[in-house]
């Protein structure tokens, strides 16, 4: 039986069209990703497409992994080795890797984090005012993201403010260059600029891919869009499937206007649009159709599901941010005691990172396993970005940052005189600090004594940097945290408890480094800009296992749960304030949609009616996205007074002992 047999009609003709460029173009569970993953196969399974000549491109690394190990499974046998799925940063990496000379970059250029951004900008504008280094960076980014360099934006600037970013912009990328380094938007942006400018280079990547499919289209951006379009050229085989009512990155610079975009650029486009949702409720989809009616139509799309009126939608009042993650979780646990079902089917979903804390701890509380997706980077932990700043100058002794971090970790008798003298050596000279400990100019400033432990770190550097080609990751990095004595630095520094707990994150990490390395076969160099991507794009991969998910409503995005708790649905978090002030309430919108559609059979939302703001507690409203789901949504009826007396923990226990 052909593997498409599985697809409904407009569904297979989307996974077989292959005369030109093709935009599936339909709402939330309609089976768009599925069609990717079955394209896929079809393509390696049926027409013989070598899978080094597909590239499917995801929004998330998990995204990633799971279409890569459905693909295989549905080409029954056919082996699927070669075949590239991965993010667009993902891809601008390896591209960027390859090519890193057409960037004059070396090929172990360094991949800066946010902190390093907001560092260089901070020394650029000379302050450490939070705010107004975030409000530098973001403005970068976004240039960044619409392809515009920093003369490009300085020409375009309307007002001395816009100029003053365009310099800091200029000063920026010039530092990046300086220190052999890219950041998160330069991973698309360079390799975007190099197939502007470099006819070979658009050559090689287009006769090497033949075909490129698109997931999540509506959030890509203008550098995006460019790659895709560069890499695919005039042939133009390339499958974008998207949502626009699913757009909820126009803060990052994403621009669902690229979809009418691709009509214009391309007269031949073929839209496929699909109709039928699988995965929702009537009552749910009804409602989510509902929500989003209040925002502006794109493009007409209807959604229908043939999956029965489902339950009621829910709304739970509660009093404070506390009772309303202790009600919640006790109304998931009796849901899952009625229903037998496992605790994966669950997700609790809100708007901003901060609002899970409550919602941990009362799950804590119950013993209720779960997994937060979206939340601090384990890659973000001091311990472990000391290491990999260690890594990151094994691999490009230009990284000035990285320097500064790994030469005072752990201290070496080098003080902050020192190396502001060495800092003044290296900006006379232009070089990096690294080359500047070797200089006459050091030697003659900063005297032997002071220069010593510099020369000796460099030396140690060096040496670590010639077996990085002969020997196995995890073993040189054993070697690297005994040398520079990490463990006994981590004991110094904390009292036992805490150091114990940070040695045990870093053994993890050399562990992780150890394993990655035997099965990729990539040695510490190349491990190290693999870090610096997932650091930036979603943190560590997690075992799967059963837990309910907590979750940012940006990281549920294609995700799908057979019960959805929708929590905070108040006006101020969502919408967000910000964003109704500065007027993207359409946006908030989608946002919620996305949320609402997430849920496969039972949905559930919560408000509180004061919650605590910094020290205040103030009063809170319901959404008036609530309104907005329409006649499918079970306002609460009113407590009885026994229940409205007994407290959240005292149902709750009640509840257990219902349940023996
Ligand atoms: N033809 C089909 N037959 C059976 N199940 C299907 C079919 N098409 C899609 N599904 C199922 O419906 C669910 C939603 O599909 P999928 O995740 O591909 O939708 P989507 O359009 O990508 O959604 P989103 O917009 O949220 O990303 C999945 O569980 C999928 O397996
Ligand atoms: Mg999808």
């Amino acid at each position: 039986m052909s593997l498409l047999a599985a697809l409904n009609p407009p569904q297979r003709e989307a996974a077989k069209y292959l005369d030109g460029p093709l935009l599936v173009l339909a709402g939330a569970g309609s089976g768009k990703t599925r069609v990717i993953t079955h394209k896929i196969a079809y393509l390696i399974g049926e027409c013989g497409y070598k899978p080094g000549s597909i590239a499917a491109i995801t929004f998330t690394n998990k995204a990633a992994r799971e279409m890569a190990e459905r693909a295989a499974k549905l080409t029954h046998g056919v082996n699927t080795k070669g075949l590239i799925v991965t993010t667009f940063h993902s891809m601008g990496l390896r591209m960027l890797r390859e090519d890193a000379k057409f960037a004059e970059l070396k090929p172990a250029f360094s991949i800066l984090d946010s902190a390093d951004a907001a560092g260089i900008v901070s020394e650029i504008i000379k302050t450490t005012d939070k705010q107004e280094i975030r409000r530098a960076v973001s403005r970068i980014s976004l240039w960044k993201n619409e392809l515009k360099s920093p003369a490009a934006a300085l020409a375009s600037a309307e007002d001395d403010n816009a100029r003053v970013y365009a310099k800091i912009y200029d000063r920026y990328d010039a530092t990046l260059r300086a220190y052999q380094a890219v950041d998160f938007d330069d991973l698309i942006r360079l390799p975007a600029e190099l197939l502007d400018t470099h006819a070979e280079l658009r050559e090689k990547w287009q006769n090497r891919l033949r075909h490129i499919l698109v997931d999540e289209y509506q959030d890509t951006n203008v550098a995006q869009y460019r790659l895709l379009q560069k890499l695919t050229g005039v042939r133009a085989a390339f499958t974008a499937v998207g949502d626009d009512d699913q757009a909820i990155y126009g803060w990052r610079g994403a621009s669902a206007d690229n979809l009418r975009q691709l009509n214009e650029d391309y007269p031949h486009l073929h839209v496929v649009k699909l109709e039928q949702n699988y995965r929702s409720t009537v009552r749910i989809l009804k409602a989510a159709n509902s929500l989003i009616a209040n925002n502006p139509k794109l493009f007409e799309k209807r959604l229908w599901s043939d999956l029965g009126h489902g339950d009621a939608i829910q709304v739970m009042p509660t009093k404070d941010d506390e009772h309303e993650a202790e009600s919640v979780v006790m109304r998931l646990l009796s849901h899952k005691f009625q229903h037998r079902t496992e605790w994966r089917d669950y997700a609790i979903l809100y708007r901003g990172n901060y609002q899970a804390r409550v919602f941990e701890q009362a799950l804590r509380n119950e013993k209720v396993p779960y997994q937060l997706s979206g939340g601090q980077s384990f890659f973000d932990k001091a311990e472990i970005k000391d290491v990999i700043a260690y890594l990151r100058l094994i691999a490009n002794s230009d990284d000035d940052p990285a320097f500064i971090r790994a030469v005072t970790t752990p201290k070496r008798g080098i003080g902050a005189a020192t190396l502001e003298k060495l800092g003044q050596v290296a900006a006379t000279l232009h070089v990096s600090l690294f080359e500047a400990v070797f200089s006459a100019a050091a030697a003659s400033q900063i005297g032997e004594r002071h220069l010593t432990p510099l020369t000796e770190f460099c030396n140690f550097i060096n040496r670590m940097e010639e077996r990085v080609a002969r020997e196995p990751a995890g073993e040189l990095l054993d070697d690297l945290l005994k040398t520079i004595g990490y463990e006994v630095y981590l004991f110094d520094q904390d009292d036992q408890r805490a150091a114990q707990s940070k040695w045990n994150n870093v053994l993890e990490f050399a562990a992780w480094i150890t394993k990655k390395g035997e099965e990729d076969e990539k040695n510490l160099l190349q491990l190290t800009q693999t870090i610096a991507l997932i650091t930036l794009l979603e943190g560590r991969e997690e075992e799967e296992s059963d837990a309910v998910r907590l979750s940012t409503l940006h990281a549920a995005k294609g995700l799908e749960f057979g019960h959805v708790f929708l929590v905070g649905v108040e006006e101020n978090i969502l919408p967000h304030r910000d964003a109704v002030d500065e007027g993207r309430l359409e946006e908030e919108r989608r946002l919620m949609y996305v949320g609402v559609t997430r849920a496969r059979k039972s949905l559930t939302l919560s408000y509180c009616s004061r919650r605590k703001r910094a020290r205040e507690s103030v009063a809170c409203d319901p959404s008036r996205f609530i309104d907005e789901l329409g006649d499918e949504v079970r306002m609460p009826e009113k407590p009885t007074t026994a229940e409205a007396k007994a407290s959240g923990s005292d149902r709750l226990a009640a509840l257990k002992a219902m349940l023996g």
